[in-house]
């Protein structure tokens, strides 16, 4: 970290991770008691002092704390150039081709990844990594594996399975398989890809009930670190299953999933089920999954001046950098044609979308050439834009987790952001719900004379005229 000087120690999700890195190995391991655990099993703080490299771990915390770095940063102060002279000995063991499996569930996640490590690696190391996404020709990636070689691959579910079906992809001796979004990763679509990627990367910990291992066996090993701002429970079943006592790592407190969790039987023989038990844990997920500093609102409006609306609010806000978020892509074209009509420059960014349209709107956002970028699911996710001030869901998301990644694309590592949702009066019961799930107040409001202002406030005005 001192020759990283761009890296904070006071990033939020720093003091967690560091129990999970070597590079912050002058702190001395942590334990669960140190941490705050309300479980302090004599047994597991023994383990996690003992094996705190090779845990299994599901790492959840808020949008925009910085779970990349989390995880980046312990992978490659093992793989690449930041590695340390290892005192064991196991220098000796013949070099593995690729050493670390990161999987991202969209292709502009994907890339986004690739530059943090790029980043931290500079130009005469980047090719350490390689990306595997969709969309990119697929026989130029398998030719740059052959020919560069690389310790760490980034990709999506879809690119990584076909590859690695095709045989030019070797993954059995990786020693790290990160599964960013994880809770997206184990949705339907991704199902069977994941599973091969699962089967493949590695060998999973679990998979040696002995505990005797020997340097060789612990170097074919896999540790499976999963991360998400929400970890619901159809992900915490998987990580048991996964891993070996995996952790369930949060900002303040590390816990043994174990330890937790009532153990019910584990269904690994097909996709995250939805029933209903599983549905009330994932609004539990939502819960301290959005950075503390954002600030909620919701305006009723009807339908055909929803557009109108947003326009008003960025004006009102006086947003620089804004997303908007709706759930049919064929409504985003109409949107951003009606702002770009009132002299608002917007673009919107969805995966019909070819890759070139795709990173040319998403550069011209990040570069602030767009203020409004219009959008559907597909940018909820990881996305990092320092810049972006404000949220605006012109449709409402499917659940309070939705709700949370989409607002957390604004307000990241401790930035000031707003969040606005623009419904319909039929619909206020729906916002009244996320705000209970998560924990949030999502204040009613209006936008009046270039203002935003709170509904009684709307309603004294109302008085006095
Ligand atoms: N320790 C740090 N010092 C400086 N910058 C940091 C640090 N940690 C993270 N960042 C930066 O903060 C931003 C947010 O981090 P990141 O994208 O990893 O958040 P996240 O927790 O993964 O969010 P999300 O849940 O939305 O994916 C990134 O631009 C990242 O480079």
């Amino acid at each position: 970290v001192k020759n990283l000087p761009h890296i904070s120690r006071r990033a939020p999700f720093y003091s967690s991770v560091r129990f999970l890195s070597r590079v912050d190995r002058e702190y001395g391991p942590l334990t669960l008691a140190s941490l705050g655990s309300k479980s302090k099993s004599e047994t597991t703080n023994k383990k996690i002092k003992n094996n705190l490299e090779q845990l299994d771990a599901a790492i959840e915390s808020y949008t925009g704390s910085g779970k990349t770095l989390a995880y980046l940063l312990p992978i490659l102060s093992e793989v690449g150039p930041l590695k340390k002279k290892a005192s064991s000995g196991e220098e000796s063991v013949k070099k593995m081709e690729i050493e670390a499996v990161i999987v991202a569930p969209s292709r502009e996640l994907g890339m986004q990844i690739v530059r943090e490590f790029e980043t931290l690696l500079g130009p005469v190391d980047k090719k350490l990594v390689q990306q595997l996404v969709g969309g990119a020709n697929r026989s130029r990636q398998e030719e740059a594996l052959k020919k560069n070689k690389p310790a760490i691959i980034v990709g999506t579910p879809g690119r990584i399975a076909e590859i690695s079906a095709s045989g030019k992809l070797r993954t059995h001796g990786c020693r790290y398989l990160v599964l960013d979004e994880v809770d997206q990763l184990l949705s339907f679509n991704f199902w069977e890809d994941m599973h091969r990627i699962l089967e493949h990367v590695g060998r999973r910990s679990g998979a040696d009930p002995r505990g005797t291992k020997s340097s060789l066996a612990r170097q074919g090993e896999r540790q499976t670190i999963m991360v998400s701002a929400t970890v619901p429970f159809s992900v915490i079943r998987a990580a048991r299953s996964w891993g070996q006592d995996p952790l369930l790592v949060q900002t303040k407190r590390v816990i043994s999933l174990e330890s937790v969790l009532p153990s019910g039987p584990l269904n690994m023989s097909g996709p995250a089920s939805s029933s209903s038990s599983s549905l009330n844990l994932q609004s539990q997920a939502a819960v301290e999954s959005l950075p503390p500093a954002l600030k909620h609102y919701y305006c009723v409006t009807r339908l055909q001046h929803k557009v109108d609306t947003l326009r008003k609010c960025v004006h009102a806000l006086d947003a620089k950098s804004v997303i908007a978020f709706m759930n049919h892509t064929r409504q985003l074209k109409d949107a951003v044609f009606k702002l770009e009509a009132r002299g608002m420059k917007a673009e919107e960014l969805h995966g019909d979308l070819g890759k070139l349209a795709r990173s040319t709107t998403l550069k011209k956002f990040k570069s602030g050439e767009v203020r409004v970028m219009v959008t559907n699911e597909l940018s909820a996710r990881g996305l990092d834009v320092a810049e972006c001030d404000l949220v605006v869901n012109l449709d409402l998301p499917t659940d309070s987790i939705h709700y949370a990644h989409r607002a957390g694309r604004t307000g990241r590592l401790g930035r000031k952001g707003n969040v606005v949702t623009i419904c319909e009066e039929p619909e206020v019961f729906v916002v009244k719900k996320l705000q209970k799930q998560l924990g949030v107040t999502i204040h009613a409001c209006e936008f009046t004379e270039g203002k935003l202002l709170f509904k009684e406030e709307v309603r004294t005005l109302d008085r006095m005229r």
